[in-house]
């Protein structure tokens, strides 16, 4: 390895000053421009180091606490700072060819006149950690596991993947993807238990975990998930889109979306047995009480709450509808890969808003039911003429789906379904604005249709 190239990021002797110090100002600046970056509404006041583990001459891993001033009311209650993780590259120069991975150069501290950058973007590390992958085994708190069962061929070139996302994605050889989560906390990732506990029933709808990564430090929790790629797969929302575009009917594929939910929300009943029925009124309650935050953050929420309030309150007064088990918890369209002629269902984690525990709960499937309608809605108004009436023939064609695969058919019971599709609309107004505000007029729309009876 040509000496210029890579440093040792290890303190010379005790004493020295920690390569943190070279690193707080640029990470400052450069982590609230990042698309992975969930407080980007609020400034960073500070970064600071929960580990780091140097995994390679010139190559950190880093978990760090980005840290916020005192959010204002009207944002509602938002954590004081968020755990993300990292993998920083040190070189005396960047290749042009890492250009977009330029994190800085360090001014200070030990790494002073250096070039930091995001070493995912580096196809020597992402090699390494598929290395690390393939034999399992630890790095200081970083474990590296593996399913004993799979055997991972050496040698498959990485590419990042380039899409709009909340985390970060390496293909390997266009045959399996390592997703490492940006941010990080505390437990087991859903986006890992969940295909696990799937793959244990069997369930060909979800891709299985090959490997993954996990961290001790600060505490247990889980850094990425290795799976299989679908090579040829396109996800519902460009598919969708471009159904849009051509003119071309979207029912039969809506119809089979609806019947592998289905199938998923059994194998998931099976794979976490809840067998528990969520009483309505306290739940009702609970999605009551988020509009007034809501409204806090996205003021045009106001006129239409005494009519939304109307929908939890009608909920609230129906016989408990579906039993509780895990669900998905943020099924839309960005969510399913079509490949070959069927539906895949990936990214398990949850809304990423929500804490961990609550992802990880059990809740009504009618959720994700509702997630995949408001879907079909956003789909049909992204672009101008609106065409509602084809959002409505997918959901119809979603929910018959559904029906013929679960037994249950979510247009049954009506109350049920307005409440979740107002609870997720009144998500993604808060969403919207907080990520995209240009995209407000979408769910706002759905408010308006949902706050009248
Ligand atoms: N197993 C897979 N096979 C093919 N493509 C995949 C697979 N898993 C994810 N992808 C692609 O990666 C994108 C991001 O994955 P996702 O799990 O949704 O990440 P994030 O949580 O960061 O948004 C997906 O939209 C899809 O295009
Ligand atoms: O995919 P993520 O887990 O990051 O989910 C978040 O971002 C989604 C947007 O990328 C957001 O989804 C909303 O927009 C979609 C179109 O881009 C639409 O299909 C969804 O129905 C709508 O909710 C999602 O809410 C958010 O959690």
């Amino acid at each position: 390895m040509a000496k210029t190239e890579t440093v040792s990021l290890r303190p010379r002797n005790p004493g020295t000053v920690h390569p943190m110090a070279s690193l707080r100002g640029l990470l400052c600046e450069w982590l609230p421009r990042q698309r992975w970056f969930a407080g980007k509404d609020r400034p960073v006041t500070d970064v600071s180091l929960l580990s780091m583990t140097e995994l390679y001459p010139g190559c950190l891993h880093l978990l760090v606490r980005a840290e916020h001033a005192t959010p204002p009311p009207s944002l509602g209650a938002l954590p004081s700072g968020d755990c993300y993780q990292l993998l920083l590259g040190v070189r005396e120069r960047l290749s042009p060819a890492l250009r977009d991975a330029f994190v800085g150069i360090a001014e200070e501290g030990p790494l002073a006149g250096l070039a930091v950058y995001d070493a995912l973007h580096d196809p020597r590390s992402a090699t390494l950690l598929l290395e690390r992958l393939r034999r399992p085994g630890t790095t200081g708190p970083l474990h590296f596991e593996k399913d004993p069962a799979v055997p991972l061929p050496a040698g498959l070139a990485p590419r990042l993947l380039d899409a709009e996302q909340s985390n970060t994605s390496i293909v390997y050889g266009d045959a399996y993807i390592l997703k490492l989560f940006r941010r990080i906390q505390p437990g087991v990732n859903p986006d890992l238990e969940v295909p696990l506990a799937l793959a244990r029933q069997r369930c060909a709808r979800v891709p299985a975990p090959v490997a993954w990564i996990r961290t001790t430090q600060p505490q247990d929790a889980t850094l990425g998930v290795l799976q299989p790629f679908l090579p040829d797969a396109a996800d519902g929302w460009t598919l969708a889109l471009r159904a849009l575009a051509s003119g071309c009917d979207f029912t039969a594929q809506a119809y089979e979306l609806g019947r592998a939910t289905a199938e998923v929300h059994l194998a998931l009943a099976m794979a976490f047995p809840a067998d528990a029925h969520g009483e309505n009124g306290p739940l009702a309650q609970v999605m009551a009480g988020r509009l007034g935050p809501a409204a806090r953050c996205v003021p045009a929420l106001e006129p239409y709450l005494p009519g939304l309030r109307a929908a939890f309150e009608t909920f609230g007064a129906c016989r408990a509808g579906r039993p509780v088990q895990r669900i998905h918890g943020d099924l839309h369209l960005g969510q399913v890969l079509r490949a070959g002629s069927g539906w895949f269902v990936i990214d398990f984690e949850g809304e990423p808003s929500r804490p961990l525990a609550e992802r990880r709960s059990a809740e009504s499937p009618v959720r994700d039911v509702a997630g995949m309608l408001r879907s079909f809605d956003y789909a049909a108004r992204t672009r101008w003429p609106w065409r509602p009436e084809w959002a409505e023939r997918c959901r119809a064609a979603f929910c018959a789906g559904y029906a013929a695969g679960s037994g249950w058919d979510p247009r049954a019971e009506p109350g049920l379904l307005r409440a979740y599709e107002t609870d997720r609309a009144v998500y993604e107004v808060v969403y919207e604005a907080r990520h995209r505000p240009d995209w407000l007029p979408v769910p706002m729309a759905a408010i308006r249709r949902l706050a009248v009876p």
